[in-house]
Order: structure tokens, then C-alpha cells, then sequence
């Protein structure tokens, strides 16, 4: 019988701590489609301060705030946006920028770490003279971290060429910044320093810093307005969403200090598994919360080998056959983290016909000793 849950599955999983629903439970709420919502003009005037930016907007998802931010920019027909081909808009967003918002994506090679080559940006770029029968290119996205490229984080100097590349043909710059305060303590850069050359950046308040829903947009005040306007049209406006808002400035609050333990149980974690025999983890790369664990052992599939963790109360994605993810987050302690490590040492040490066995016996004297 499982008595302890290690969710690894993602930074998404987090819960509301107590400090949070008390929060929630005594907020001040007013209806924030007619902009009366005080909690959460006190969120978007923090975010807006903290980002560097001269306005916020709340949204209910990191998928609405790049949808939003991507049809904003990209509100003339026939636009264009280049952005990596291995992005979490491209890959994970339903295609909703062109579904929903008529923008066409034109990919470019994201590299291991996250980048796109300029030049092949540059080279991306619809030349204007073509316009009788090309798109027309309006917007560059980046995402930092990027996830699936491991947590990698984009130098606030690569950003800011990206940046000047785009002002240089006249074009704006998003960032998909769902873990941009994990890229800003991972580099050492204040976030709005990183983020000073993009003209919009969606930040998730629901990934590392844990809150329960929500992101944030932030951007000029003309962007704001206008992001303001298609949130409602995409079901976006929210009435009382103080309540949401209350628990994000409580996020704010108490959990940027904390990702850099949850990196630090990234490292560990992913120096552990790569001296596995039959794993490889490039743990020499891990430079936030995720870890990608490739295994070579070709007795054990990614999703056999997630199942055989699930029975023990230790929760992982498999992303293929032959990988897994593991993601870190506030609530993932260092203890969290050995026992984990421990149990991947069990899995891969023993045939799997025994390991179950093993695992209980294992199972009981951890949570002995740690009773
Ligand atoms: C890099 C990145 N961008 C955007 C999103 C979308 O956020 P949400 O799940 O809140 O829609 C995610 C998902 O967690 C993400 O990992
Ligand atoms: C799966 C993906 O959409 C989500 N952003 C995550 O990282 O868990």
C-alpha cells in the first residue's frame, strides 16, 4: 500500500498551500471584466513592476497568454510568426494560433539548448517584395526556459539579439515565458532584465511558482488592451477572479526563492540516474527543474518503467518509448528527491520479476526509518 506520492509528472501538479487558500478564502473580489476586480489589478500592477513592462493581464492558462499575445501581434490577416519547431506553441497548443487565430507558423530548428540559429531566423523572414504571394511576417516567439529541450535558458544576450533582429525588419518579439522566473534565478538575471528586449512575455503562475491557475501577460499598455479585449472574445474574462489572483500574489511571494532548490534537486537527482547502468540523463545540461532520462536498457520501456514507479507512489511522464520526464517543484523535497534516486537504483539493480518484492521490503524500512 502506498503511503507516500512523489508527483514528478510536472511543475503543473502542484497544490495550493495553506497560506494560499487562506488567501483565496478572504479575498477581495469585484467583477474583473468591468476591470473592478481589486485583487487582481493588484496582481497585474505586481507583475507588470516585476517584468518590467508597462501593463499586466490575468488569464486563465499559459496556452490563452501565447494564444492571446500571438493574435494580438499577428491581428492582420495573412501573418506570419517564426517560432522554434520543437516550441511548446507549436507542439503542445492545439495549433491554436492558426486554428483559432488564422496566423500562419513558419518553424525554425530549435537547438538542444533551447536557441534558434539567427540566421536561420533571419533567413525565415518573408522578404516584403514577395508579398503578392507570401505570409507576412510579423512575429518572433521565444521560449524560456524551453521545455522540452530539458529546462535549457536562453542568455538575456541571445534575447536580445533576437530582439534587435526583429526591430531590425520591424517585426515584434513574444516570449513564452512559462518558466521564465526558473531561466532568471537558473542565470542569475533579473527577470526584467531578461525579458527587457520582447515586446510581450506570457508567465505562468501555475508552473514553478505554484499557484493553482492562472498566468499573466505582460507588455505595453496599447498591447494590454488590446489582449484585454481578445481574452473576452476567447471566454477568457473571468468575474470574481480576485479569488485566483489572491492565491498568485501569495505564489509570488513565497516560491521564487524556492526554485532554485527545486534546480539544485534537479542536479542531484539527474547525476544519480546517469550512474545508472541502462540510463543516460545529460546531467551536465540540467540547468532548472526538468530532467529527460533516456533509457537504453532495452528490457524496459518508458511507459513499463513509469508504471513499475506509479505502484510505489512515484509519478513520472513517459515521453516515448525509450524516455521519460521527470520535473521538479516546490513541493518535491530533498528527501522527496533521494528516495526517488533510491528506488530507480532498486528498479535498475534487480530483474524486474523481483523487484516488486524488493520494493516492498525497501518500501517499509525507508518509511521506518524516515517515521
Ligand atoms: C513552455 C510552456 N508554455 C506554455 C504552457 C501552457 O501552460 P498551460 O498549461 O497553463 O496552458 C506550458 C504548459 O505547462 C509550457 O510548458
Ligand atoms: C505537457 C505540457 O503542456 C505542460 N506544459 C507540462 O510541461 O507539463
Amino acid at each position: 500500500m502506498v503511503t507516500r506520492t512523489v508527483d514528478l509528472r510536472s511543475d503543473t501538479v502542484t497544490k495550493p498551500t495553506e497560506a494560499m487558500r487562506a488567501a483565496m478564502a478572504s479575498a477581495e473580489v469585484d467583477d474583473d471584466v468591468l476591470k473592478y476586480d481589486p485583487t487582481a489589478l493588484r496582481l497585474e500592477t505586481e507583475m507588470a513592476k516585476i517584468m518590467g513592462k508597462e501593463a499586466a493581464l490575468f488569464v486563465p492558462s499559459g496556452t490563452m497568454g501565447n494564444l492571446i499575445s500571438v493574435l494580438v501581434h499577428c491581428e492582420i490577416r495573412g501573418s506570419e510568426v517564426i517560432l522554434g519547431d520543437n516550441s511548446h506553441i507549436h507542439i503542445y497548443e492545439n495549433g491554436g494560433i492558426a486554428t483559432i487565430g488564422g496566423v500562419h507558423p513558419r518553424t525554425v530548428r530549435n537547438n538542444g539548448d533551447g536557441t534558434m540559429d539567427l540566421d536561420l531566423i533571419e533567413a525565415a523572414i518573408r522578404d516584403p517584395r514577395g508579398e503578392i504571394v507570401f505570409p507576412t511576417t510579423r512575429l518572433i516567439c521565444l521560449e524560456n526556459s524551453h521545455a522540452n529541450c530539458g529546462g535549457r535558458c536562453l542568455s538575456v544576450e541571445y534575447t536580445d539579439r533576437v530582439g534587435d533582429l526583429a526591430k531590425k525588419h520591424g517585426l515584434k518579439l513574444h516570449i513564452d515565458g512559462a518558466r521564465i522566473f526558473n531561466a532568471s534565478v537558473a542565470l542569475g538575471v533579473p527577470v526584467d532584465r531578461l525579458v527587457q528586449a520582447a515586446d510581450s512575455v506570457s508567465v505562468c503562475l501555475s508552473k514553478g511558482l505554484g499557484a493553482p491557475v492562472g498566468s499573466v501577460i505582460v507588455g505595453s499598455r496599447a498591447f494590454i488592451n488590446k489582449a484585454r479585449r481578445l481574452r473576452k472574445t476567447l471566454g477568457g474574462g473571468m468575474r470574481q477572479v480576485g479569488i485566483l489572483c489572491a492565491a498568485a500574489l501569495v505564489a509570488i511571494q513565497e516560491n521564487i526563492v524556492k526554485l532554485e532548490g527545486d534546480h539544485e534537486n534537479a542536479k542531484f537527482l539527474a547525476d544519480g540516474l546517469n550512474k545508472i547502468k541502462g540510463l543516460q540523463v545529460e546531467s551536465h545540461l540540467i540547468e532548472t527543474n526538468i530532467i529527460f532520462v533516456d533509457i537504453k536498457d532495452s528490457t524496459i520501456t518508458g511507459e513499463k518503467l513509469s508504471k513499475i514507479l506509479e505502484e510505489h507512489g512515484i509519478l513520472v511522464l513517459p515521453e516515448s518509448s525509450s524516455r521519460i520526464r521527470i520535473v521538479l517543484h516546490h513541493q518535491i523535497s530533498a528527501t522527496d528527491t533521494q528516495y526517488t534516486l533510491s528506488c530507480f537504483q532498486v528498479i535498475k539493480t534487480k530483474t524486474l520479476t523481483n523487484v516488486v518484492c524488493l520494493f516492498k521490503l525497501y518500501f517499509s524500512i525507508f518509511e521506518l526509518v524516515h517515521s
